[in-house]
């Protein structure tokens, strides 16, 4: 089996492919970085250690890397021989992916109707059906019912936390020991990917947004109420008496939103929860608070990590009193060396508060969240 993954950064190198590979599959991975992509041919494996006691470490054979820009005819070729494509890319990156994927779709159907399965592993809901509808974009309507019946698009939730890398090694990555890749199996097809490390599911929605909003929103509280108070590392700002009370409510706010509409048990919940914040707390995985609270745009969005499950408290008759108090804390966040942090704060300057929740969180004035954030600010 032979899959193909975008994007060698620290989840493609430390979790997708460390885990394909162990799976059997022959990975290629396909970048716009040319030193990894470089690395990558030359010694045709790389290394991942496990940032625990042990520092376990697993080296990842027989894989070679594609410049995904400047290769096409390659990458076109990889596609047609792939039995899975992977991306994990980031969110924003997956539009600017489609066209080059319409493209190798389109002549791999010329040349084989072999089953292919494609998986976006990045943190979204439904990252993947976003994926196939840019893609769509790209391909004419009798093209789309063409693949219809052999190019397989799977959602999936993935839970590794890998830190920005500092190593001399451009492809060695330390990561956490725990993981969890769960793809929702919609058709008999999805069953014959063997992953056994995956768990596959006939509905991913209770499975991702339980990651999204208790691994993605706690560590963006940690990060965001971190970086207020001047820490660097998500684990010191953990060990703040005042940060880890506030986590630990936000997490009670949206795991009583989960427990509800999901009928999880309290208790296994809390199990999780708990779980979850002794991760932010791992002493052998040093992660800067500014990767975490990266790109403070894209996590105001009504359907991120802050709004989306604050939104839900108000449906579910509850105030979001701390959701409320960290999505203030995000529109304060002016981290220099963040694109996102620097427009947000230019905005704010010009238009003021107001104007500035409505457009990054897409909360009308009239709304109850409007004034729970407005009260912190
Ligand atoms: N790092 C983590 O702990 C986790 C990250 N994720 C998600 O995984 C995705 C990637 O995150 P990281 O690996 O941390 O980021 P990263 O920055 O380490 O890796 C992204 C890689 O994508 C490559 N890339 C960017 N544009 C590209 C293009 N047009 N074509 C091909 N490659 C391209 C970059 O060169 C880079 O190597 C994000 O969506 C993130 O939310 C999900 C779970 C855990
Ligand atoms: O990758 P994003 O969406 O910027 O968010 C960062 C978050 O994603 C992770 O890297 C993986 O879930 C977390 O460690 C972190 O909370």
């Amino acid at each position: 089996m032979k899959a193909l993954h975008f994007g060698a950064g620290n989840i493609g190198r430390g979790f997708i492919g460390l885990i394909l590979q162990q799976s059997g599959f022959e990975v290629t991975f396909a970048d716009i970085n040319e030193k990894v992509i470089e690395e990558l041919n030359y010694r045709k494996e790389y290394q991942v250690e496990i940032a625990d006691t042990t520092h376990e470490t697993f080296i990842v054979t027989g894989v070679q890397g594609i410049h995904s820009q400047k290769e096409p005819e390659k990458l076109f070729h990889a596609m047609t021989e792939a039995d899975l494509i992977t991306t994990a890319v980031g969110p924003s990156v997956l539009r600017y992916l489609a066209p080059t994927l319409a493209e190798g779709l389109r002549r791999r159907a010329k040349k084989t109707r072999r089953p292919l399965s494609i998986i976006a592993c990045e943190n979204m809901v439904r990252g993947t059906s976003k994926f196939q509808a840019f893609i769509q974009e790209h391909l004419s309507s009798e093209e789309q019912i063409a693949l219809q019946s052999n190019v397989h698009f799977l959602d999936a939730a993935v839970d590794r936390i890998v830190p920005i890398q500092e190593n001399e090694d451009p492809l060695f990555v330390v990561v956490e020991p725990y993981y969890e890749w769960v793809i929702e199996t919609k058709d008999s097809f999805s069953n014959q990917l063997s992953i056994p490390q995956a768990i596959f599911v006939d509905d991913l929605q209770p499975y991702i947004e339980r990651k999204l909003y208790t691994v993605n929103t706690g560590h963006a509280a940690a990060a965001y109420l971190g970086y207020k108070k001047g820490y660097k590392w998500v684990a010191e700002a953990m060990k703040d008496e005042e940060i880890l009370k506030t986590t630990k409510n936000v997490l009670n706010e949206t795991g009583y939103i989960l427990t509800k509409t999901y009928q999880l048990d309290e208790r296994e919940h809390q199990k999780y929860m708990n779980k979850i914040l002794s991760r932010f707390c791992n002493p052998y995985l040093p992660d800067d608070i500014v990767r975490i609270a990266r790109s403070p745009i894209r996590k105001l969005q009504p359907d991120d990590r802050l709004v989306a499950p604050a939104i839900k408290c108000l449906e579910l008759k509850i105030d979001p009193i701390h959701l409320a108090y960290v999505i203030a804390s995000v529109l304060k966040y002016d981290y220099k060396g963040d694109p996102e942090a620097q427009e947000m704060q230019a905005y704010i300057q010009e238009h003021g508060i107001e104007k500035a929740i409505q457009r990054y969180t897409g909360i009308s004035e009239n709304s109850r969240l409007f004034h729970l954030i407005r009260k912190h600010i």
